[in-house]
């Protein structure tokens, strides 16, 4: 987006000077609200993703978390100005996603000390990615929820501690707590009914949950311990009707008890923008991924008679939330006002909520976040994260044109599959080498590729297996047919679950993520590729409508993907090979056996170049080999 901060450059040092960007007093290129503060406000993150040191090749993405630990001090001192309360909370995920949280082993080691750094944070709960690798989940266990302690709640999941043989709840399964303005609060935090964990863990189905004694305890009546609001968090899609969220479940057993206690909902894990209104006193956020986006939420209605509520009741000076949750109803008795905002995760923004726009930086900066980005560029140094292994001559993007466009990052990565995984002992022999487009995570940008960059494109340590002489008869439609199921290893996209956004790279007009679902028809809106005008990003519609994005996007196409793709090599220029190497990654193995059918089983899969080698490892080979000769004169 050269047109609102001018041209990218992020050579790796220069990401750690702190200012203003250009641009951030334009009005379509930055934020022109104030927020909404209501008696109880929260700031929520979700879907982290190790991109703690921020999106250094998008500047509208830009801020770090050294920036946000500033933001949320200032937003604090505001609160506490305004005789308010103001929680900050995250939904899970903290894992794979770049090299800051993947190199590490096990990985998260250094991203969770950052995180840390937020000490500010209220209420946390875990995301599935805290528990597909059993270390990582221990590592939650014994370092991330000691260091939270109570405010680190995994309602519906557990661990096999071996010290005692038995399972134990990582973190706590509720908090009951009161907030600086008297408001009584019972908080859970639920994982979505997950079943890729590791054996190290157990994630309790939330139906069963619900029976649990210390759920009905906690939701119970009880005079000595009275409720004012429940808090839900989750790794969990906020929207109650998408499939896969047991929100809905657990708001239903709530409301057998109370049926006009406000329940407040933030969920994560489909990594999108979105607000839904669940009831009169109901509604739930969900507030995007990989730091693009920080969520604000208020509410108002609170009063000393309904409630131990004892701040002020509209906050001066600054709007505040007006709307119902239930607007086209006569039946509405609810007091509550609700407001939502969807934030772009730069400075440019943080300093305008917090300083007010035209302020300096010196008026914004704390020295608790400053020393926090300094941390994150000593980390990123030690890491090696910046170090250049080759120059992308494009940017491939993984939806922004249709899958087999020469744009399309996985057009190079079928080639990647094809040539950079190879065993020496079957290196002559026909292959076809299939992942899932899941474990592919983001766009490929034109210019250095760095260490950092093979994360962030492809973060997972799925090894490589396979099955050798598979008859072609049965290889040849295994990618069509493993399509055609959809099976296990779809990550599905977030659009097709709940709200409709879109998303853009400020890197190249054609670059994008997300997207709007359906028919990639941005032509059809007058959106032309190289039309795309200002500020490319989330435009987002929710249940209050479409003005929840801070800063005002342009949107771009979005096609869908399919669920596996693939690379072949050695196969006869003319016909077909008699027998193939189906070669894939652990993560899809239970798809690929049960597409081959009854005559193969675990007992047929070995690994392929070797149970050290997985999808970490193909791309900086592959990047060396096809652009490395580019590096010299690499534009960026
Ligand atoms: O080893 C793995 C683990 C996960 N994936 C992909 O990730 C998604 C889940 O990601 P969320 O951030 O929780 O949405 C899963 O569906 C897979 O597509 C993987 O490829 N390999
Ligand atoms: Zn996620
Ligand atoms: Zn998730």
């Amino acid at each position: 987006c050269d047109s609102c901060y001018g041209p990218i450059n992020h050579i790796e040092h220069v990401r750690h000077v702190k200012r203003i960007q250009p641009g951030a007093q334009n009005a379509d290129c930055g934020p022109s609200r104030a927020l909404e503060w209501g008696q109880f406000n929260v700031l929520h993150t979700t879907d982290t993703h190790g991109w703690l040191a921020g999106h250094i090749k998008e500047k509208n993405y830009g801020a770090d978390l050294g920036d946000y630990v500033t933001f949320a001090n200032h937003m604090k001192h505001k609160a506490g100005n305004m005789g308010v309360d103001l929680l900050i909370v995250d939904t899970g995920d903290l894992h794979d996603g770049t090299g800051l949280s993947d190199t590490t082993a096990p990985d998260g080691e250094v991203a969770i000390k950052i995180f840390e750094e937020l000490d500010s944070y209220d209420l946390l709960t875990i995301g599935n990615h805290e528990l597909y690798v059993s270390d990582v989940a221990y590592q939650t266990f014994s370092e991330f929820s000691r260091f939270w302690g109570d405010r680190y709640l995994t309602s519906n999941v557990q661990i096999m501690n071996p010290a005692t043989g038995g399972y134990e709840y990582i973190g706590q399964t509720h908090r009951y707590f009161t907030t600086a303005h008297g408001l009584r609060i019972m908080a859970f935090g639920i994982l979505y009914d997950f079943t890729g964990n590791s054996n190290a863990s157990k994630a309790i189905k939330a139906a069963t949950m619900v029976q649990q004694d210390w759920f009905l305890q906690a939701v119970n009546y009880d005079k000595d311990r009275p409720i004012d609001m429940f808090l839900l968090l989750g790794h969990n899609p906020a929207r109650p009707t998408t499939g896969g969220s047991t929100f809905k479940t657990v708001y239903n057993a709530i409301r057998k008890v109370h049926p006009n206690t406000p329940i407040q909902i933030f969920g994560g894990h489909t990594h999108i923008r979105d607000f839904a209104v669940l009831d009169q006193s109901s509604t739930s956020l969900e507030s995007g991924r990989y730091c693009e986006t920080l969520g604000w939420f208020s509410m108002s209605g609170f009063d000393s008679l309904n409630s131990g509520h004892t701040g002020v009741e509209n906050p001066r000076g600054v709007p505040n939330p007006t709307r119902k949750a239930i607007t086209n109803s006569s039946s509405t008795t609810s007091p509550f006002v609700y407001s939502r905002r969807y934030l772009d995760w730069n400075r440019n923004t943080f300093v305008y909520h917090a300083v007010g726009s035209g302020q300096a930086d010196a008026e914004f900066d704390y020295h608790s976040g400053l020393r926090v980005t300094d941390e994150i560029a000593a980390y990123r140094k030690q890491l090696n994260l910046g170090k250049v292994y080759g120059c992308v001559p494009q940017t491939y993007c993984m939806t922004c044109v249709p899958f087999g466009d020469a744009s399309s990052i996985f057009t190079p990565l079928s080639d990647a599959l094809a040539t950079a995984v190879v065993s020496p002992a079957r290196e002559a022999r026909a292959r076809m080498v299939i992942a899932n487009t899941g474990g592919v995570r983001f766009d490929m940008y034109k210019g250095p590729f760095t260490y950092d960059d093979s994360f962030i494109v492809s973060p997972f340590r799925d090894v490589f297996l396979y099955i050798p002489d598979v008859p072609y008869s049965l290889a040849g439609g295994l990618l069509q047919k493993l399509n055609n199921a959809g099976a296990g290893g779809k990550k599905k996209r977030s659009n097709d679950l709940g709200a409709v956004e879109t998303v853009d790279s400020c890197v190249n007009p054609i670059a994008g993520r997300g997207g709007q679902q359906g028919d990639g028809s941005g032509e059809k809106r007058g959106i032309t590729r190289r039309q795309v005008v200002q500020n490319p990003g989330y435009t987002t519609v929710d249940d209050f409508g479409s003005d929840g994005d801070d800063t005002p996007h342009s949107s771009i196409p979005y096609y869908p993907i399919p669920d596996f793709f693939a690379g072949v090599a050695n196969y006869p220029e003319a016909g077909s090979p008699q027998v193939v190497d189906v070669v894939f990654v652990d993560f899809i193995e239970s798809d690929v056996l049960a597409i081959l059918g009854s005559g193969y089983s675990k007992a047929n899969v070995t690994p392929y170049v070797s149970s050290n080698f997985t999808s970490q490892d193909y791309l900086i080979p592959y990047v060396q080999a096809k652009w490395q000769a580019g590096m010299p004169n690499c534009p960026i």
